[in-house]
């Protein structure tokens, strides 16, 4: 089997489950936040900064390296985890939810999408061989099926449509793998915000043996209410002894809630992407460092952080950094918010192990300022 999982221990306050991934390239213990590398990089890190926070697993995108640099120059350079000088696990994203967000979508048929690239126009066609041959060349440990994120909202039918062609595209996608002993291929569920539809998709999904799954479809827009209560009837019928996978989640009230409803993995562009615009994740809630009311604050970004920006940075000095343009900027806030996601992730394996994340939701919820 390409990857492992080692279920620990169960929450006894909530469907939380601590557990172990052992894949080819290292442990991932869960639940676990995943840093988004989509070009090869997580923006504005090093591996040595990412290793430095202890990420464990990052994740990077097929649509994006397919169009550049191209999958075969990486498969060339000897795969992803060679190119990118980064020797921890890597998941890929298939392209298909980045075809309908980024690409100028063409037209989507049963054979696959033909879409436009947002780099340069030039057209091009993805299918679930093609996604596949990409992620096998890249040579990620966990790869993701290639599929149909539905909007949000759409309507039954269409959803139902699009579930059924996950499916028939998850069965092409197994048959085109080319490497299941070394790359855990993952299914993902759909089924959009319909309870009987979501229950299609799992059985459908779930009826391929697969070393993990994902919950697709969800961090649309819609409100987090309605993720949480597609959760609540979703997750339940996975299975335990495999790894849960919420795609594209998320902020620290939707991880949070996520592990509770017994997720174990996310990802989520959100803590790299606000950093780089100055925004911080910090223990007493989000600080917009470029505000005036910063000018002459000589605190750390988070006087309870212990990483390396707040224990070597003022606020002050931060906001001048961005206020004038400097490349350390970025990077400072970004280190910052990386290694605030990742920690949260250990406390609320911490209070797992414990049996008290409902208590630790609420001193955190308290504290950052989420009304529970
Ligand atoms: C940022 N929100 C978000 N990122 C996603 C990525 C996805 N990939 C494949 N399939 C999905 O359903 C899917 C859903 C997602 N939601």
């Amino acid at each position: 089997m390409a990857i492992k999982y080692e279920l620990i221990k169960v929450c006894k306050q909530s469907g939380a489950r601590l557990g172990k991934i052992h894949t080819p390239h290292g442990v991932i213990e869960t639940p676990i936040f995943m840093p988004v590398g989509t070009q090869a990089t997580v923006k504005a890190m090093t591996p040595e900064e990412l290793k430095k926070i202890e990420a464990q697993i990052i994740l990077s995108n097929t649509y994006h390296l397919y169009l550049r640099p191209g999958h075969k120059l990486v498969e060339k350079a000897g795969g992803l985890h060679k190119f990118m000088n980064w020797d921890k696990p890597i998941l890929t994203d298939s392209g298909g939810f980045q075809v309908f967000s980024l690409g100028d979508l063409r037209k989507i048929s049963e054979e696959g999408v033909e879409f436009r690239s947002h780099i340069d126009g030039s057209k091009h066609f993805l299918s679930p061989e093609k996604a596949i041959e990409i992620e096998n060349s890249l040579g990620a440990d966990i790869i993701m099926a290639f599929d149909e994120c539905a909007p949000y909202p759409a309507d039954r039918q269409y959803v139902k449509n699009s579930l059924e062609r996950t499916t028939r595209w998850l069965k092409r996608c197994i048959d085109a793998h080319k490497y299941p002993e070394r790359q855990a291929l993952f299914g993902i569920i759909q089924g959009g915000m319909y309870k009987d539809l979501r229950h299609q998709s799992l059985n459908e999904i779930l009826s391929f043996d697969l070393p993990g799954y994902a919950v697709g479809g969800l961090s649309v827009g819609e409100p987090k209410d309605l993720m949480y209560e597609v959760l609540e009837y979703t997750t339940p019928l996975m299975p335990k002894d495999k790894p849960r996978y919420l795609m594209g989640v998320g902020s620290p009230d939707c991880l949070i809630e996520g592990v509770i409803r017994g997720i174990d993995m996310f990802d989520c562009v959100h803590p790299t992407r606000i950093g780089r615009n100055g925004t911080a994740m910090t223990s007493i809630g989000r600080v917009v460092i470029k505000n005036a009311k910063y000018a002459e604050d000589f605190m750390p970004l988070d006087p309870n952080c212990d990483c390396y920006t707040c224990k070597s940075y003022s606020r002050a000095y931060i906001r001048h950094l961005f206020k004038a343009g400097e490349i350390l900027a970025s990077r400072l806030v970004t280190y910052h918010n990386l290694h605030f996601l990742l920690n949260l992730m250990k406390e609320i394996r911490q209070a797992i192990m414990e049996d008290r994340l409902l208590d630790y939701r609420r001193e955190f919820f308290q504290k950052y300022g989420y009304t529970l």
